[in-house]
């Protein structure tokens, strides 16, 4: 090892919601330069899917699903790295050679990047190695212009991978290159497609340092000072508390989450003409649809998602997972909205598919 510096690097993996971290994610895994990497996810919203999705499945894979990383469980974040550190340090577990955290679409990626630079246990054995943003091209003009936690992870990047380049005309790829030159000159951009991108290119980022970057960003990290030291948490948000029932709203902006459950397993093609109509109907209220379903006459579970009014296709899972929630066999979505009231998607879910649905 030619870096002098022992401490296990960290890259954070952000990106606005459905941009394709976990497609890269898995992608990287697979290599086996990234063997001995731990993964972090954090989910948005209560029924983790993403998980699921991950095809490396074993201790060194840690769901931190108590909100978002960024405002409510950086103390998660903090105790699943000194965990991590702990049981490869006593051989529980195999070594850690550098971790990868994957931020939920919302995050902001400033106060983890903060978390780990002064945590004191943390800054003393991680470093962060850098904040690789995936930029969705078929999305991303929109999102920069009317989210502003898509603009800062952009910002905030060290690495841009401009994902769901096989969707994009070249024409509208050069122009969002462009942007994001504007926006965020110090990064360099890689195009993706499939989550394919290069070990080298996702890894080695080199230690966090805000240089090079729109000063604003040091202005972000100020305030994520701030907020951490409010940690003032609502009580709910506390170690060993419930969130409370109903819908959770994430951020300031109106964003909230919802899971809808289904009580039997359902007709296929109602389901999808339900679901078309929705995201035609609210396309500008929707951020992003996941679930997990049960098929009539299918005996595997089918993952489906949405990004905004784009839908990809279906895909089965192997097994159901044998965990709760999911170990109930029952299909459920995972609604990430604005001004989407979960009434109005119910009824029109229930119309078409004749099964019960219940707001979680
Ligand atoms: N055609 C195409 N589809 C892609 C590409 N990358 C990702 N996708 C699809 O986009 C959808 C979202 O990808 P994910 O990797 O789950 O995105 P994510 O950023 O992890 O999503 P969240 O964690 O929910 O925010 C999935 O259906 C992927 O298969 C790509 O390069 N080309």
């Amino acid at each position: 090892m030619t870096d002098p510096d022992r401490r296990i690097p960290v890259t954070v993996l952000t990106g606005f919601l459905g941009a394709g971290k976990t497609t890269v994610l898995n992608h990287v895994l697979r290599h086996p330069g990234a063997a001995r990497t731990a993964v972090l996810i954090n989910e948005l919203g209560d029924v983790g899917v993403d998980h699921h999705l991950v095809e490396q499945v074993d201790e060194t894979l840690v769901v931190l699903d108590g909100g978002c990383v960024c405002c409510s469980v950086q103390g998660d974040l903090v105790a699943a790295l000194k965990r991590l550190f702990m049981q490869a340090f006593r051989k529980e577990i195999p070594p850690i050679d550098r971790v990868l955290l994957e931020t939920t679409g919302l995050a902001d990626p400033a106060p983890v990047v903060h978390t780990l630079m002064e945590e004191p246990f943390i800054a003393d054995r991680y470093r962060c190695d850098g904040v690789v943003t995936a930029v969705d091209v078929t999305h991303a003009a929109g999102q920069l212009h009317e989210h502003r936690e898509a603009l800062r992870q952009a910002a905030m990047a060290d690495r841009l991978l401009l994902t769901k380049c096989d969707l994009a005309a070249p024409d509208d790829i050069a122009a969002l290159q462009a942007t994001l030159a504007t926006l965020n000159p110090g990064a360099r951009q890689i195009p993706v497609t499939h989550g394919e991108v290069a070990i080298d290119d996702m890894f080695g980022g080199g230690l966090y340092t805000a240089t090079g970057k729109l000063p604003e960003v040091a202005a972000w990290l100020g305030e994520a000072q701030v907020r951490a030291a409010a940690a003032a948490t609502p009580a709910w948000r506390k170690p060993g508390k419930k969130a409370p029932a109903g819908p959770v709203t994430h951020h300031a902006d109106g964003v909230e989450s919802y899971v809808l459950r289904f009580e039997a397993p359902l007709p296929w093609w109602e389901f999808s003409d339900a679901l078309n109509l929705i995201l035609q109907a609210y396309s500008h209220r929707i951020l992003r649809i996941k679930g997990v379903l049960d098929v009539r006459g299918d005996p595997l579970p089918r993952v489906i998602q949405c990004v905004q009014h784009s839908i990809y296709p279906a895909v089965s899972l192997p097994a159901w997972p044998d965990t709760p929630p999911f170990d109930d066999h029952c299909s459920r979505l995972v609604f990430i909205v604005r001004g989407l009231p979960s009434e109005e998607v119910v009824r029109t879910l229930h119309e078409f598919t004749g099964v019960a649905v219940s707001v979680q």
